[in-house]
């Protein structure tokens, strides 16, 4: 099975592919008439994929290759990418063809946005948390004092999955993808959440048609949301559950030292803790918690953690409103709120080591 379906923006509405196999035909599956096709990856993936992907290419394809990992969703990369492109003739007609992980994801995204100001691109994503990143338009870069604090609405022309390609992701990435769909499930879907406490390990991807399965669930939940919110004036900002704290203990950690999923996963625990204090209700963040942690995920913040930093960083959320930190807490599964959150509640939880 290789489902296929499409996702409505604002500017145009494009297919998610997910097709085993298909990073040996993507040519075939886009369009022809661009004058130029500019691919960018990063160091880990091209030996892994790009001659195969090349390969299927009837048109020489201009390359240019990110060093691995989340410092290079930076001013300087971005400079680089689009003085490259001018260099090698790429015009107004070209597309840029992302295929990586999130962070090339989001960075090829965003030089697509305001390149010429802004041209075509094509997601190829290779990580399963890019099932998340790849599917909605939002694309960016870091600042030092600040997780994607530059960036742009700008939706892909196409997503194309091949489910392959996850087997050679290393545990932890493949750990930090699925926080991501447990994020989606518990805002949106818990029954995507229980399946994968039942049938998902976090310390091996499981085989292709379970991937297909999971990879079709999960992006469907960013479709419901995207779709009816699309530039976050509201119900968006749920997939943010996790993120207020994640996003801060990134930051301050130091760009790359945490993955992305293991800080929303700490951040998703701690906001079910804050759940608990400001709704006073049942639900049951103890249960899930140890969910997350039979999953390989850490919970409790590390003391070196400076929380006056912490508590800095989250103010400066792009969420946060007049100096107010805004949380996405959950009254129950499936019923996501934001909230703004009292400064000394949160500094109490983070003394007392986040969430234990
Ligand atoms: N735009 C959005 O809506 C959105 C959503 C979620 C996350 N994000 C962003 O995505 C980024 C994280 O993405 P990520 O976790 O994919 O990080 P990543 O792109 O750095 O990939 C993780 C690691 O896996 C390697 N890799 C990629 N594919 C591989 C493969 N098939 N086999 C072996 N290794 C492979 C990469 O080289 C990297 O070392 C963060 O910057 C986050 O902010 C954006
Ligand atoms: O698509 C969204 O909207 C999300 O919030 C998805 C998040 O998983 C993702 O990390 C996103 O990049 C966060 O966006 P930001 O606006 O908080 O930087
Ligand atoms: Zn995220």
């Amino acid at each position: 099975m290789s489902p296929e379906f499409t996702v409505r923006a604002s500017s145009h509405t494009y297919p998610v592919i997910i097709e085993p196999g298909c990073r040996h035909k993507l040519y075939e599956k886009i369009n022809h008439s661009y004058s130029q096709y500019f691919i960018i990856t990063d160091t880990n993936v091209s030996p892994l994929y790009l001659e195969e992907v090349k390969r299927s290419f009837k048109k020489t394809a201009v390359v240019y290759t990110i060093p691995a990992g989340e410092g290079s969703k930076s001013l300087e990369q971005f400079e680089k990418i689009c003085s490259f492109a001018l260099d090698h003739g790429i015009d107004r007609n070209s597309v840029i063809i992302a295929l990586g992980g999130g962070v090339v994801g989001d960075i090829a995204g965003f030089s697509a946005a305001s390149y010429m100001r802004g041209i075509d691109f094509i997601q190829v994503p290779t990580t399963l948390l890019a099932h998340d990143s790849s599917v909605g338009g939002k694309t960016g870069i870091n600042l030092p004092g600040g997780k994607n604090m530059i960036g742009a609405f700008h939706a892909p022309k196409a997503v194309m999955f091949d489910p392959e390609v996850f087997h050679t992701l290393p545990e932890r990435e493949w750990r930090s993808g699925l926080a991501e769909v447990i994020k989606h499930g518990l805002i949106y879907d818990y029954s995507l959440y229980s399946w994968v406490c039942e049938n998902v390990s976090a310390r091996q991807v499981p085989d292709t048609s379970k991937l297909v399965y999971l990879l079709e669930r999960s992006v469907k939940v960013k479709r419901a949301i995207v779709e009816s919110d699309e530039k976050e004036k509201g119900i968006r900002a749920f997939l943010n559950f996790g993120h207020t704290l994640g996003h801060a203990i990134e930051a301050e950690a130091g760009y790359g030292l945490w993955t992305h999923g293991e800080a929303v996963a700490m951040g998703m625990a701690f906001a079910l803790k804050v759940s608990e204090e400001v709704f006073q209700t049942s639900l049951d963040s103890g249960k899930i918690i140890n969910q997350l942690e039979q999953l390989g995920y850490h919970t409790s913040l590390p003391e070196n953690m400076n929380t006056d930093r912490l508590i800095d960083r989250m103010k400066r959320d792009k969420k946060g409103i007049n100096g107010q930190i805004r949380f996405v807490l959950l009254e129950a599964p499936e019923r996501p709120k934001l909230v703004s959150v009292e400064e000394g509640m949160l500094r109490n939880l983070i003394q007392i080591g986040g969430v234990k």
